[in-house]
């Protein structure tokens, strides 16, 4: 009943036409395990979305890195869920901290979203963590529990999630979570989960992690049970997301 391994590439607000046919070249000409062994899935901005999806090898998928919360109209500057399937893009990244911090999305705007996409067809990539002030005052899991259940309280199915357990104070900052820490709070999400799910979506749903992965510290992260996958953001831009890619493999000898 394997969980499959994840690899996300989160390109954030980055990257010029030039530049992204440069990343999807690299990606293209890249060998990396099978598509049965990991999935893994881009997400470019908005704008570049059309072109990665006409370029990008067929084995690799593409998130968007937000949608609107309910179906389309009038909302200037917003894209919508019914948009990306029109697109044929099939995931999207929701509730990143990015998002939920600068722009103020509440857990239960996050889960209205969730819901609204996955209602569309979209697979969702849910994000999830902490901040360090939060972990500081001992409340990691209260928060991220809270967060995943303005989630569980409006969606039953969990077959088309990813959770994304990204804490704050790692994104961005160079200062990855160590193994240990995130294993522990894998292992709690999965607890809830089991608690608040049930069995069946605990021992199915994947939950990866995301901050400050790269190169040198995908296999530590990778090789922790609980761990089913890596978001990555800075690291996604470059050559070395190639051997994020393959750190995937540590599953495969550890079975
Ligand atoms: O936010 C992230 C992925 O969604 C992580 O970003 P970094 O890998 O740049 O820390």
């Amino acid at each position: 009943m394997g969980r499959k391994f994840f690899v996300g590439g989160n390109w954030k607000c980055n990257g010029t036409t030039d530049e992204v046919k440069k990343i999807v070249s690299m990606l293209n000409e890249a060998e990396v395990p099978s598509e049965d062994d990991v999935d893994v899935v881009v997400s470019p901005p908005f704008v570049f979305l059309p072109i990665v999806k006409s370029l990008l090898r067929p084995d690799f998928s593409i998130a968007a890195q937000n949608c609107w919360v309910r179906k389309g109209g009038a909302f200037t500057g917003e894209v919508s869920a019914e948009m990306l399937v029109n697109l044929g893009i099939p995931w999207v990244i929701l509730g990143h901290s990015e998002r939920r911090l600068l722009l103020n999305e509440s857990k239960e705007f996050v889960g209205d979203k969730v819901a609204y996409a996955l209602s569309q067809g979209l697979k969702v990539i849910a994000c999830v963590g902490e901040t360090l002030e939060q972990r500081e005052s001992g409340s990691t899991m209260a928060v991220v529990a809270a967060q995943t259940k303005a989630i569980a309280d409006r969606v039953l199915n969990w077959s088309n999630i990813v959770l994304a357990y990204e804490p704050v104070w790692a994104i961005g900052t160079g200062k990855v979570a160590t193994p240990a820490q995130a294993q522990e709070v894998h292992s709690e999400l999965r607890k809830w989960l089991h608690e608040n799910a049930g069995a069946e979506v605990a021992a199915t749903t994947r939950i990866v992690y995301g901050g400050s992965v790269n190169g040198a510290n995908c296999k530590e992260l990778a090789a922790k049970p609980d761990v089913d996958g890596l978001l990555v953001g800075g690291a996604s831009l470059k050559p070395e997301f190639i051997d994020i890619i393959k750190s995937s493999t540590i599953k495969k000898s550890s079975v």
